[in-house]
């Protein structure tokens, strides 16, 4: 495993203390790329839809209250569809790949992904990595399409499976160039992230035009930018049946005491959310 520390961070300082912590983009390494209208503007569905683009220019403030005369503060970019963009559909060929720990909706974000690039962008050629990081260099690999994804998201887990290890940044990259892939789609949790950071640091060694997306996963929501992670609320609601169970338990018996212990060592946000059921039966509620 390597520390992605050495990759510099890309900010952008603007007048009144504004600052953009950006991502990077491999423009910055192949400024000449040329870039295509995106094909969503020809979708009957989006093209009808005024300034569905997000400009380019657009950053979201990390602190939505600021002080009159205190500095602007830190902007992250805007996510969202720009107007032009650096593939054309047919030259596409994207992997996706899932690591980590499971958490709930992790074959919803992969149906979408599916979908949205076959539907909205045209992209016909998409690749599921069996068994997270190490399956980039397994031979086990399979062909994703809207019918082969159409009822994953019924289903818990992830249909391409999940590890821990087997992070070999040479090895996933050579896998990736002889593959022709384009386009890396990495969900996972923190450990995963600094793995995505460490494979576009050697992409971006290597001067490939291939795009690294990580989609962060975390159960209980420790990630402080966004407001709810995905399968969170399926989280709490799993856990309030275990504290319903206690419930019953508890008060079958004279003193019973329900303990129900909740995942998030760091974080604990479970069992806030899990509060409004804390406080009607009085229950402990342990982190990890
Ligand atoms: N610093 C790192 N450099 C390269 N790869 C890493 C690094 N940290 C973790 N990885 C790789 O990322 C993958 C997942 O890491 P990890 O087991 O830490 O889970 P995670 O993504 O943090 O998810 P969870 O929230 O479930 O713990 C593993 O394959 C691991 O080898
Ligand atoms: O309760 P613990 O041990 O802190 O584990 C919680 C962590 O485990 C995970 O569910 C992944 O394994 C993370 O999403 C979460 O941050």
């Amino acid at each position: 495993m390597e520390n992605p520390g050495d990759s510099q961070m890309k900010l952008v300082t603007g007048p009144g203390g504004y600052v953009l912590e950006d991502v990077p983009h491999f423009t910055d390494y192949l400024p000449d790329l040329p870039s295509y209208p995106n094909p969503l503007q020809d979708n009957p569905a989006y093209s009808v839809v005024k300034q569905y683009f997000v400009n380019d220019d657009d950053t979201v403030p990390q602190k939505v209250v600021v002080h009159k005369d205190g500095p602007r503060g830190v902007h992250f970019r805007r996510a969202g569809p720009r107007q032009r963009v650096y593939f054309e559909s047919d030259e596409v060929h994207a992997c996706i790949v899932t690591c980590g720990g499971l958490c709930p909706g992790l074959n919803t974000v992969i149906r979408e992904i599916v979908c949205g690039l076959y539907h909205m962008y045209g992209v016909r050629k998409i690749l599921g990595i069996d068994g997270g990081y190490r399956g980039f260099y397994a031979k086990n690999t399979v062909t994703l399409t809207p019918k082969f994804v159409n009822d994953i998201h019924k289903r818990g887990g992830t249909i391409l499976g999940t590890s821990r290890g087997g992070h070999s940044k040479s090895k996933i990259v050579d896998s990736i160039q002889d593959r022709g892939i384009n386009q890396v789609y990495i969900i996972g949790g923190d450990g995963t992230q600094r793995g995505a950071a460490v494979i576009f640091e050697e992409i971006r060694r290597r001067g490939l035009k291939v795009a690294v997306a990580g989609i962060p996963k975390t159960i209980d929501n420790d990630i402080p930018v966004i407001d709810k992670s995905f399968g969170f609320d399926t989280a709490v609601e799993e856990a309030q049946r275990a504290i319903n169970s206690a419930h019953v338990e508890a008060t079958s018996i004279e003193n019973g005491i329900g303990l129900v212990k909740l995942m998030g060592r760091y974080s604990g946000m479970l069992s806030c959310y899990d509060y409004d059921r804390w406080t009607l039966y009085n229950y402990a509620i342990a982190t990890a």
